[in-house]
């Protein structure tokens, strides 16, 4: 909707992480996009997701500036991602959100250009082919990011500890420990349906490097515990304007003949 457009532009008017060159040159693989369903070409060689999470790698939670991270210990491979549409072992290394001022709009993909309120990514890297995230982050397959979407309904238990985290880490910069989170509790009960193309970071460096695993079931959340996100601050403490961490997306993007794949017919 056109007030979700000026939601959206505004914030990467004003938003120092969007200022300076904002288009990879070249860029034909950019993310999010549309997924029209109708479009996407069933694969039947795409196999069920692996994801094998151990929550003692969970450290940390903090806010960058745009959004809030869980930050996983991956300096070994115990939380790891496989199968799908991937040949090699991913390591997570975080996960985070991207969502709106209202329950209206917020997720970054969308779906026959439908909106959820908000969309969880969880973040891989190739640890087969690389040894640290920065050097994957800017080869043809070195992440893999599994995309969830959120819609408003009841209260998800799994989350609760997660929101009650968030007023710790209000502002930009602020850091809060956060262990023994299973970040596979946030995967809806159905991982074996979903859409799988080649794409990008959503943020800058918006490096064409993401194998991009978009679940087809969202999980369900409270309309209070989405509240809760929309708490946090982009601004440090220090700012005298403090400005609400909301509309966190990025705008969608042309699929420039990039083939949609699904794991279901
Ligand atoms: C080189 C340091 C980059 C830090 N930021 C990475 C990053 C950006 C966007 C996404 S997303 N929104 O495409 O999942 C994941 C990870
Ligand atoms: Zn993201």
């Amino acid at each position: 909707c056109l007030k979700m457009q000026k939601a959206a532009e505004h914030n990467m008017n004003i938003h120092p992480m969007w200022q300076g060159p904002l288009a990879v040159p070249g860029g034909d693989r950019q993310s999010p996009i549309d997924i029209i369903q109708r479009k996407s070409v069933f694969d039947s060689e795409l196999k069920p997701l692996v994801p094998d999470y151990d929550p003692d790698t969970c450290q940390q939670m903090w806010n960058n500036g745009y959004s809030f991270l869980v930050e996983y210990d991956d300096t070994t491979d115990k939380s790891t991602l496989k199968g799908g549409p991937l040949q090699d072992k991913f390591r997570l290394c975080q996960f985070h959100f991207h969502w709106g001022e209202c329950n209206d709009w917020g997720s970054e993909h969308t779906v026959d250009r439908r909106l959820f309120p908000a969309e969880l990514h969880l973040v891989h890297w190739n640890s087969d082919k690389y040894s640290l995230f920065e050097e994957a982050v800017m080869e043809d397959n070195g992440l893999a990011v599994i995309g969830v979407f959120l819609k408003v309904g009841k209260r998800h238990e799994g989350l609760q500890k997660l929101v009650d985290a968030l007023p710790a880490i209000r502002h930009k910069e602020s850091i809060v420990e956060f262990t023994r989170f299973d970040a596979a509790c946030l995967l809806p009960s159905n991982i074996d349906d979903y859409w799988a193309y080649h794409g990008s970071l959503t943020t800058p460096p918006l490096t064409e490097s993401v194998s991009w695993i978009v679940m087809k079931q969202p999980i369900e959340v409270s309309h209070d515990q989405l509240a809760v996100f929309r708490s946090l601050l982009f601004t440090s403490a220090e700012e005298e304007v403090q400005k609400s961490m909301v509309n966190n997306f990025r705008v969608q993007q042309p699929l420039r003949g990039r083939t949609v794949r699904s794991s279901f017919s």
